[in-house]
């Protein structure tokens, strides 16, 4: 028999053989249910309102639903009805008290066919699964609606007399807007986001919000997330980059309404120091021109050249005080002759700057901050660091989140795993110690967690030193998370976008993950079988208008970028995938348009390939969960026998 200590303490929570028993009945019986449906979404750039659709929608399924179960007894425009209802029930519950519909004879239709439909939602989970998720004050009465077989003519009453009662009490709009809510959250039973919340779009922190309310999820940090993640804990280069981003795109309202950043230093300093400077090269994008600004696009261009100007050196400083980088080409400030106004970088090349006033930085040591700048960078660092809800964003993409995962034989990652032209992995060396493939994505994963536990009133070298790290994480050219030989920011701004010197060259890993043969190489790695395992990646755009392919490697790889990132829409000529995985298929939900996504309420279906039939329907049993499962009634069946045996005695007080 197993460690009878274990078993004693198991038996303080099953404490008589009737309980055992029917723990494992109740065990066996989950783990022959259909898998629940996961939900793999990448890249999500700040987009909130559509991320907030696609998870609402369940990727369009909610209306794929609907059309099953209410297609002879509803028109299209009651079903969408309907679903704008679940997405949405606050809103929808207003307007229809507006316009005088919310009458009992809808009220009773509705809570009847939102139950019908949990009905079918549910329909592959546990009854204590389901109830678990229902909220305390309506837990008995759902559950009695949900399993009351209402075809039966006396059973029928009391449905009716069940929903009267909702009625006479005043209770009907909260249980519809809590069937709803229900129906939204048993649909997606798991969430992955394989990187890249932050950046671009407009509210990044909402949907860090939405996510911190999910039920079961995790998060593969993206190199835009690491960067938020540094900047929270105190790296000042990170700071400055992340304020950078988000001026170049135009957007104040996640950093002063969402997390709270006082910027006013930062405009005074700028609008002082660079008041007679166009900033040309600095205007932001403006992605949605219908948006209202409080800052005009001068401003902002002047703020967004002087934070620029202190990212870069405060770069310049992270790699010239970690020479092990391997990145001193990349102290860009110190490539610049100021004399002739020109960069000149590793090729030696002369290469005229586009830009050339530089009001603080002193051409013997271009690297140091100005008395000022360093005054508005510790105040943008205070504001990050006493932002309690940075913090706790912070504190939630460390628990929920690492550089990678393995879950159902999937491994999921933002970026790459860094390669060489000949497919052996890419070696990082680190205080002497090699690391390449597992062992590397494992060191940035250790390093990052290592930064949260030092404490921060320890000011040390060893935390800069760890902290260091984040920035490497973000643009070096061994990242996990990254991918390219190296980030063009500086060349852009100064030398010219789309010319060759800006060109950010993509890890060979890119084009060789498309073969299998690579593919199955990585799995060898994480000791995955390869007859069924999957790499899922965010991070490249998959530009589906010039041809190219989200599945490669003979279905064995997938790359979910579609771009709901609306500047990058463009490029790839959709609005994004979701990829589902349950317990028949594996499909791609391809979003094809953001209009309707945001405004036509639930006429909103994307367009699904089944990517992946699998031969026989996956259970419970067959995932990560159903190996816990198992552990765990062969634990209680040890326990059954040490009860029966008399070697544990069981108590009834
Ligand atoms: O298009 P932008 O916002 O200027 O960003 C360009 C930069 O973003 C990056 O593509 C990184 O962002 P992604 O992780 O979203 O690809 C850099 O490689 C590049 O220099
Ligand atoms: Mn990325």
């Amino acid at each position: 028999m197993d460690d009878l200590k274990y078993l004693k303490l198991l038996s303080k929570e099953f404490n008589t053989i009737e309980k055992t028993i029917s723990e494992i009945v109740k065990l066996k019986a989950i783990s022959v249910l259909p898998k629940g449906t996961e939900y793999f979404l990448s890249d999500l750039h700040g987009e909130y309102t559509s991320f907030i659709r696609i998870l609402r929608s369940a990727s369009g399924n909610t209306r794929q639903k609907i059309s099953q179960e209410f297609k002879y007894e509803m028109t299209e425009d009651q079903m969408n009805e309907l679903s704008n209802l679940i997405y949405e029930p606050s809103n929808f519950l207003t307007l229809m008290t507006k316009s005088g519909d919310f009458t009992d004879s809808w009220v009773r239709k509705t809570i009847f066919n939102l139950i019908k439909l949990l009905k079918v939602v549910t329909s592959k989970y546990s009854r204590r699964k389901v109830r678990n998720k229902i909220p305390e004050a309506y837990r008995d009465l759902i559950d009695e609606m949900l399993h009351i077989d209402y075809v039966e003519i006396n059973k029928q009453d009391y449905f009716d007399t069940l929903i009267d009662t909702i009625i006479e009490i005043n209770a009907s709009k909260e249980i519809i807007t809590t069937l709803c809510h229900l129906i939204q959250n048993v649909s997606v039973d798991c969430l992955h986001i394989v990187g890249d919340i932050f950046d671009r779009g407009p509210r990044p922190d909402i949907i860090m919000d939405v996510l911190m309310d999910h039920h079961d999820i995790d998060i593969q940090w993206g190199n835009h997330d690491i960067i938020w993640m540094g900047a929270a804990l105190g790296n000042r280069a990170l700071v400055a980059n992340v304020v950078r981003i988000a001026l170049g795109y135009n957007n104040f309202d996640s950093l002063e309404d969402g997390y709270g950043i006082n910027l006013r230093p930062l405009y005074s300093f700028a609008m002082d120091v660079y008041k007679d400077d166009p900033c040309d090269r600095f205007m932001p994008r403006i992605v949605d021109e219908n948006k209202y600004y409080s800052v005009n696009k001068y401003a902002t261009a002047k703020m967004h050249k002087a934070i620029s100007i202190i990212q870069f050196k405060l770069a310049c400083q992270i790699l010239k005080r970690n020479p092990q980088y391997n990145m001193d080409h990349r102290i860009t400030l110190e490539n610049i002759d100021f004399d002739k106004n020109v960069y000149i970088p590793e090729d030696g090349k002369e290469y005229p700057l586009l830009d050339t006033n530089f009001p603080t930085i002193d051409r013997d040591n271009p690297i140091e901050l100005t008395d000022r700048e360093h005054e508005v960078i510790e105040s943008l660092n205070t504001s990050f660091r006493h932002s309690e809800k940075m913090q706790t964003h912070l504190k939630f993409l460390f628990d929920k989140g690492s550089v990678y995962k393995v879950t159902n034989s999937n491994l999921l990652f933002h970026g790459c795993i860094p390669m060489n032209e000949d497919g052996s992995f890419k070696t990082l060396v680190y205080d002497g110690v090699e690391y390449s493939g597992k062992s590397l994505m494992d060191f940035f994963d250790e390093k990052a967690r290592e930064t949260a536990y030092l404490p921060r009133s320890l000011n040390s070298k060893e935390r800069q030193k760890v902290l260091d790290l984040f920035w490497y994480m973000w643009c070096g050219p061994i990242s996990p998370l990254f991918g390219k030989h190296k980030m063009s920011t500086f060349e852009n701004f100064f030398i010219g976008r789309d010319l060759p010197i800006s060109k950010e060259v993509s890890d060979p890993y890119f084009k060789l993950s498309k073969k299998e043969e690579f593919v199955d190489k990585i799995f060898e790695e994480f000791n995955l079988n390869p007859k069924t395992s999957h790499v899922i990646n965010g991070h490249i755009p998959v530009k589906l208008k010039d041809g190219q392919q989200p599945i490669s490697a003979n279905g064995k790889m997938y790359v979910i970028d579609g771009g709901i990132s609306k500047a990058y829409q463009p490029k790839t000529g959709i609005a994004g995938y979701t990829l589902m995985f349950n317990s028949h298929y594996l499909a791609l939900a391809e979003h094809s348009n953001y209009e309707v996504m945001e405004s036509v309420h639930g006429a909103y279906t994307p367009k699904l390939h089944i990517t992946e039939r699998f031969p026989e329907r996956l259970l419970v049993k067959d995932t990560d969960e159903g190996k816990e499962i198992e552990k765990r009634i062969k634990e209680l069946t040890d326990l059954f026998e040490a009860y029966k045996q008399g070697i544990i005695k069981e108590r009834t007080k």
